[in-house]
């Protein structure tokens, strides 16, 4: 049983592709590599550099290597580019997975694990959010995952097929044992970007919106360790084979930081001022996101290891002292 792995060069991507490795579990990686990186995945990986719309590359794949799974990460993952660019992220998270689901149903592959996201949410009313309120996304990358999960589930009734829709809250952190870690050049997310002002790759940050309804006026997330998150999908994937039935989870702790709690973090951790400024709201963010968690300890028997702030920021300064010396945006 092989596991055919998209985006497994990515940043959550690339974490799964090693705890799947770590258990021994046999892995092809799919990945055009516009934001992934080859050297992080473990060596002994096949790697196919290919576009997940390409349904005669995914025939091949999934005939030749004995596919009985599919991990879905490849997508556009950046919530304001999507509010400038709609289409294209229709075109690579909702058309491009339409066409990997219809790879799966023509080759017989039964399990189909997919990354969604807190975005699918926008501003719930309920908070923590339990995944079965009404899904109403203010962003058209929200709207893309919560296509994507629409059609999986109609898929799931039609077809032998039946699939995990992991919505992940903010992920964050990096491999505990510094092998991969969140390599994206120009990354928009809050953690690392704060990493990177720290060690002046970044001149300053800047905190987007002063004024949300929330305690200090600052966005509140929920940040999950990616390896915790990892270990999920290895959990969402030994579910679907035992029990042959779908599941939609919540992947965070169910505890929200504020923007400026986790800048305070940093400084905690780095023992060092950062460079901060204010400016205005970013297009398409949601004020307060945090996970309702009940469903994922239930279902998937899930015990985070990471779950402390200090500890995935200090993972993530890590892998961003590590990237300096690496040296792999030259
Ligand atoms: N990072 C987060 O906080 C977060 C939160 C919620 C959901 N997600 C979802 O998790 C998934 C992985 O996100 P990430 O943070 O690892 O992003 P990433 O950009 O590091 O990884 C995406 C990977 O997919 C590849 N890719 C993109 N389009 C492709 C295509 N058409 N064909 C083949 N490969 C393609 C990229 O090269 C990259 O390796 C995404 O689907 C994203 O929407 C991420
Ligand atoms: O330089 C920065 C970056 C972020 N923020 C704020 O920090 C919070 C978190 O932002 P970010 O780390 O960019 O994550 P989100 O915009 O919440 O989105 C992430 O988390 C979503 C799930 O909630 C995923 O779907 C997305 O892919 C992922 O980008 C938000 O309030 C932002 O406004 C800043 O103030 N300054």
């Amino acid at each position: 049983m092989t596991i055919l792995v998209t985006g497994g060069c990515g940043y959550i991507g690339s974490h799964t592709v090693w705890a799947l490795a770590d258990r021994g579990e046999t892995v092809v990686v799919l990945d055009n590599l516009s934001t992934g990186f080859d050297w992080a995945i473990p060596p002994e990986v096949t790697l196919v550099r290919g576009d997940i719309g390409d349904a005669t590359l995914l025939d091949r794949i999934i005939t030749t290597q004995g596919i009985d799974a599919i991990i879905h990460f490849a997508g556009s993952i950046i919530v304001p580019e999507s509010v400038v660019d709609p289409l294209a992220y229709y075109y690579n998270n909702t058309v491009k997975s339409r066409d990997l689901m219809a790879a799966a149903v023509r080759n017989g592959v039964e399990n189909f694990v997919f990354s969604s996201t807190a975005a699918v949410y926008g501003n719930p009313e309920v908070i923590p959010v339990p995944e079965d309120v009404p899904l109403r996304p203010v962003s058209p990358y929200g709207s893309s995952k919560l296509m994507t999960e629409i059609m999986l589930a109609d898929t799931a009734r039609a077809h032998d097929f039946r699939y995990a829709a992991l919505r992940y809250f903010n992920v964050a952190g990096a491999d505990p044992k510094g092998r991969t870690g969140q390599s994206t050049k120009g990354a928009t997310h809050l953690i690392k970007v704060a990493c990177e002002a720290h060690l002046g790759v970044r001149s300053e940050i800047q905190v987007f919106g002063t004024d949300y309804d929330t305690p200090d006026g600052t966005g509140v997330r929920d940040y999950i360790h990616v390896a915790d998150l990892a270990e999920a999908h290895v959990l969402a994937l030994g579910h679907l084979r035992a029990t042959e039935t779908s599941l939609v989870a919540n992947c965070g702790y169910g505890r929200g930081f504020s923007v400026l709690e986790v800048l305070a973090a940093v400084e905690r951790v780095t023992g060092a001022k950062l460079p901060v400024t204010y400016g205005p709201r970013r297009l398409g963010d949601a004020s307060s996101i945090v996970a309702r968690v009940d469903r994922i300890h239930e279902k998937l028997d899930w015990h985070p290891q990471w779950d402390d702030l200090d500890t995935i920021v200090g993972h993530a300064l890590a892998w961003e002292k590590q990237l300096l010396t690496k040296n792999v945006h030259r």
